[in-house]
């Protein structure tokens, strides 16, 4: 990879937010660009917002899917499935209020590491509707456990109430998609200079042969 195509991949990140419908994924994403909660959300389609944000003191451009409820099984999992291939990192959305929501997690999970063929894809797990403490039916601790297992980060919050919660699970995100890409530039250099140094060798190995004959 060319190295300006580097710089501007570091500078740009596609995050798609997954979950089952009703659990606020277009509340996230809109107190997330605008810091405001307006209650009620037209949600039909899918919508991809970009935007400009600094995290640890750095800008970058992000581009949000936010995606409309899709079972992982039958016809709409094609389309989950491209919505998958084309993010860099993942950030998947229950209600506290809803155990189907947290059901569809593992199985979001799943099928993320199934599309990308690798473990430790970028993902952030947010349990939503902490403010409505009457209606809870998944504890805290279920959610920690859960997101331990799936070896992502964990975020509890409200997204009526807390936009610097909001705020701080994007940031999180974004970090470890900036860490993959890092590591993933890494890899790229070693196995360049691997074979800078195989073709050193193979070519030293060809000039003492021909100073045998
Ligand atoms: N009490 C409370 N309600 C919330 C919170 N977040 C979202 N809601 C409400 O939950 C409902 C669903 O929010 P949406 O953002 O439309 O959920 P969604 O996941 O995008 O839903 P789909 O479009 O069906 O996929 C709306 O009535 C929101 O006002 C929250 O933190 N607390």
């Amino acid at each position: 990879m060319i190295m300006s195509e580097s710089v501007r991949k570091m500078l740009r990140a596609k995050l798609v937010v997954l979950g089952r419908d009703n659990c606020g994924k277009t509340a996230l994403c809109v107190r997330f660009i605008t810091r405001r909660f307006i209650g009620e959300y037209e949600h039909k389609r899918e919508v991809t917002y970009r935007c400009q944000k600094i995290v640890d003191k750095e800008a970058i451009e992000l581009e949000i899917l936010d995606t409309v409820n899709k079972e992982c099984v039958g016809p709409a999992a094609s389309s989950l499935e491209s919505s998958i291939k084309w993010g860099d990192g993942f950030l998947i959305m229950y209600s506290v209020t809803d155990r189907s929501s947290f059901e569809a997690v593992s199985r979001l999970k799943r099928l993320i590491d199934h599309v990308k063929q690798t473990l430790g894809i970028p993902t952030v797990i947010v349990a939503n509707k902490c403010d409505m403490e009457n209606g809870r039916v998944v504890r805290t601790d279920e959610g920690q456990a859960l997101a331990s297992n799936l070896r992502c980060s964990f975020f509890e919050l409200s997204v009526a109430e807390d936009a610097s919660a909001v705020e701080a699970a994007f940031g999180q995100l974004v970090r470890e998609v900036r860490q993959e890409f890092q590591r993933h530039l890494l890899a790229m250099d070693k196995r360049s200079r691997m074979l800078q140094m195989r073709h050193a060798l193979k070519n030293k190995l060809t000039r003492s042969k021909t100073m045998q004959w």
